[in-house]
């Protein structure tokens, strides 16, 4: 798996009036180096269409491209891997599914993180550090204590996720995330290039 830093999610609700693909090459252009398509509301041939589209943007950026919750149209677009949450298909299932596609398990405490690592996840989310509006049925924050144990007690590639900010990103960072993840302060932002280039430096400087 190649590795990631800066991991931008889709979220069209916060660039009305801006196409998707646009916005999502200015991410990668400012840095982005995983790009997550999430999309709650569209049906299965318009996600498959985005898919595809995003599909051909990663490739041509030479960037990974991530299908949330879609397991079947990650595997149509030829995604490189999928995310899936605490409540979706069991990794063991996934696995036969996407072979070594990379699978991205979202987890809220410590024992879910582990068990993700024990069951073979490339990937764990780590979430939602801070409130966030953009997920509906999001749990409690589980502030970055949680991001500090994961940091401590898990091997795999962690990213941190919900509510970062370019304001408080620091913190996350200090708590020992190497790897952040931003829907809407990214792709909401008036200049998404420039805030993934500043999500990027502040990333640097906490190395
Ligand atoms: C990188 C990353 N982490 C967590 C999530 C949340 O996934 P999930 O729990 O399946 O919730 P929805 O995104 O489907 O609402 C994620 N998508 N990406
Ligand atoms: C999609 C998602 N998953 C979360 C989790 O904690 O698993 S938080 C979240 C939403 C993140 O959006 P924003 O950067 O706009 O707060
Ligand atoms: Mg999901």
């Amino acid at each position: 798996m190649k590795d990631f830093r800066l991991y931008a999610i889709t979220g069209e609700q916060f660039h009305p009036g801006r196409d998707l693909i646009d916005v999502m090459e200015q991410a990668i252009l400012g840095g982005v180096d995983i790009i997550q398509l999430r999309d709650k509301t569209g049906s299965r041939d318009e996600v498959l269409a985005k898919a595809q589209a995003l599909r051909a943007l990663t490739r041509k950026h030479n960037v990974a491209f991530i299908v949330n919750d879609y397991i079947d149209i990650a595997m149509e677009s030829d995604a490189d891997g999928v995310h899936l949450g605490q409540g979706d298909l069991s990794l063991a299932e996934a696995r036969k599914i996407v072979g070594d596609k990379m699978i991205g398990i979202s987890t809220h405490a410590i024992e879910e993180a582990l068990l993700a690592e024990a069951q073979g996840a490339d990937y764990i989310g780590v979430g939602p550090v801070f409130p966030t509006k953009t997920k509906v049925d999001v749990v409690d924050p589980v502030t970055v204590n949680y991001v500090r144990q994961v940091s401590e007690q898990i091997r795999i590639p962690f990213v941190a996720i919900g509510g970062i900010k370019l304001h408080n990103v620091d913190e996350v960072i200090a708590a020992g995330a190497t790897r952040i993840c931003a829907v809407s302060e990214i792709v909401g932002s008036s200049n998404v290039k420039e805030t993934c280039e500043a999500f990027l430096r502040k990333l640097e400087r906490g190395k």
